[in-house]
């Protein structure tokens, strides 16, 4: 068997398409969509990434603007932008790129964020919002991961869904968003004893840990889906996931590719999060 591709980029693009037919009808009630993106300091990775969510807001018809600060911003400056973003009307958005530099608390800030801006989905209300079904923002790469297994028609309900990742902005999300849609689920981390013996069983694999062959051939049941959230370089810098994929691809039934994959639905799902924000304000 070969794994069929999840393919991310054409999934992001008819997303991105339905946002920005969205954005017309909002702005035919007199709606901008505004989405304020804030970089601290020079990380060249984060550098590229908001320059992309800029780029993405301004073609869906979304008014972006992005703020840069020097590393050396103090964390009361930083929090000083942030309370006069969430007093902006134009404003339905602010995300706070990360990582942010070591001397600001990076909790503090995106709890400053008010929850009704929070695009990101990571402050605490929003956190809670999801855990109890409430209406909230959801964040990005694991709403885009439902995405992807909503686009193959993917049904949850009694499967089995093992995450492997505990991070506040995948792991546990995505656990509960597969908790939501009554899969089983299984969480595990770095202490987890016998993964292979847990990936086995399981009929749904996302693998959100960042580092590379996670996941191998051996540890994926025959025709299982495998959502794969990680972003490495291999020793050639080439840019790979978590998942080793030409092994499970040959195993699994189906497969994102990295990059591609979840990357792509990441910065669609911030679109998709700042519309509402404007629908709802
Ligand atoms: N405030 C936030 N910070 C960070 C988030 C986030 O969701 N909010 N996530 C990551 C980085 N990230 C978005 O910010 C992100 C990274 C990569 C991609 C992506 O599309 N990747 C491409 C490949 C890009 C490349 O060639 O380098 C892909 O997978 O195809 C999207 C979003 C940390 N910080």
């Amino acid at each position: 068997m070969t794994a069929e591709l999840i393919d991310g980029n054409a999934l992001a693009a008819r997303t991105r398409a339905d946002v920005a037919r969205r954005v017309q009808a909002l702005k035919a009630r007199g709606v901008t969509p505004g989405l304020a993106v804030i970089l601290v300091g020079e990380d060249p990775a984060s550098q590229v990434y908001v320059r992309h969510k800029v780029k993405d807001s301004e073609e869906a018809g979304l008014n972006s603007v992005l703020e840069r600060h020097p590393a050396t911003l103090s964390e009361a400056e930083l929090l000083a932008r942030i309370e006069a973003l969430n007093r902006d009307p134009a404003i339905h958005g602010i995300l706070v790129q990360l990582p942010l530099p070591r001397h600001i608390d990076a909790a503090r800030v995106i709890e400053s964020i008010s929850p009704a801006k929070d695009v990101d989905g990571f402050h605490v209300a929003s956190a809670g919002a999801l855990m109890t079904g409430q209406p909230g923002f959801w964040p990005c790469t694991p709403y885009g991961c439902m995405k992807m297994l909503d686009s193959i028609g993917y049904e949850l309900r009694g499967k089995h869904a093992v995450v492997i990742g505990r991070s506040n902005i995948v792991g546990k999300p995505m656990a509960m968003m597969l908790l939501a849609r009554s899969a089983t689920v299984t969480i595990c981390h770095s202490a987890t004893q016998d993964l292979g013996a847990l990936t086995r069983q399981a009929d749904v694999v996302v693998a959100a840990v960042g580092k590379r062959n996670v996941l191998t051939a051996d540890m994926v049941k025959p025709g299982a889906v495998i959502i794969d959230v990680g972003m490495n370089r291999n020793d050639e810098g080439k840019l790979c996931g978590d998942v080793d994929f030409e092994t499970v691809r040959q195993v699994a039934g189906w497969i994102t590719p990295v990059p591609g994959g979840v990357g792509p639905m990441t910065r669609a799902m911030l679109l998709v999060n700042t519309l509402e924000a404007a629908e709802r304000s």
